[in-house]
């Protein structure tokens, strides 16, 4: 019965959905109009991204991993992506893991060439991006080096206590996850990652998601959010 209604209409939409102007309605119709025609290769389209922002331990990771699974999302974690390249022979290891230590910020350059890296082979052109950008400085190199800006972004807001409760009980062996680095962690949430969010919350870009109770109540608001997605998708498929 919808997708009838929808096809009917559907002739109209999508002039009048550019119309719109709306930028996130734009790069929909871009990433994914060629499913109706166009040259229909993945790897000409240009990526659908998605910041997910949040404090240490507001659950981005949790979160990613179902908006992946779910909706068919690459999940890129550079706090992850750090990781990886402190534990291996690189020539970066011993700085990453003295910033991380330090709960402070691993300079962009760095941080954004794995970023890169891990875009460029990703399997999906639709990427979440957790965990960054983390300061003005990071948000400013990666749209001057990677050309282009968030087209959404995720940002978990979760009490302290709360966020201070869950790294506790996280038990990743972390080097980070220790109450000293903890509270450096939150000042440099509150000074530097939060400049980025009223950044794109002033571009009409945030979508601010209550983050606590359980794991799924919080995807349930999650998931609002990018049904509404799937559903211009489907809508603009036809
Ligand atoms: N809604 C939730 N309630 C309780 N614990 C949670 C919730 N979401 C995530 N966690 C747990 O809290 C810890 C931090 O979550 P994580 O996804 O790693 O957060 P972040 O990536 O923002 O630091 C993990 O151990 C995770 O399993
Ligand atoms: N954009 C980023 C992301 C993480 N990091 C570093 O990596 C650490 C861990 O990041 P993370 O995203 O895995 O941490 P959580 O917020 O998931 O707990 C941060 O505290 C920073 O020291 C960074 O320097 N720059
Ligand atoms: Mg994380």
């Amino acid at each position: 019965m919808w997708r009838r209604f929808a096809h009917l209409s559907l002739s109209i939409s999508r002039t009048k959905l550019q119309s719109l102007q709306d930028p996130t309605v734009l790069k929909l119709i871009n990433t994914f109009s060629s499913d109706a025609g166009n040259d229909g290769v993945a790897s000409s389209r240009k990526p659908f991204i998605t910041f997910v922002l949040g404090g240490p331990g507001s659950g981005k990771g949790t979160q990613c991993e179902k908006i992946a699974s779910i909706f068919g999302f690459a999940h890129l974690s550079a706090g992850e992506l750090l990781r990886e390249e402190m534990s291996s022979p690189s020539e970066n290891g011993e700085l990453i893991r003295n910033v991380i230590k330090e709960g402070k910020i691993v300079p962009s350059a760095i941080t954004i060439s794995l970023i890169k890296r891990a875009i460029n082979s990703a399997t999906s052109d639709k990427i979440l991006i957790d965990g960054f950008p983390r300061s003005e400085e990071n948000r400013i190199a990666f749209e001057k080096i990677i050309g282009v800006e968030p087209d959404l972004v995720i940002f978990f807001e979760c009490p302290e206590e709360e966020m201070v409760k869950r790294i506790l009980g996280r038990n990743q062996g972390r080097i980070d996850d220790n109450m000293e680095t903890i509270r450096k962690r939150l000042k440099v949430f509150e000074d530097l990652n939060m400049p980025v969010v009223e950044h794109y919350s002033s571009k009409g870009k945030v979508h601010k998601i209550t983050a606590t109770g359980t794991v799924d109540e919080i995807f349930e608001r999650v998931r609002q959010v990018f049904a509404s997605l799937r559903y211009l998708k489907a809508f603009l498929s036809f």
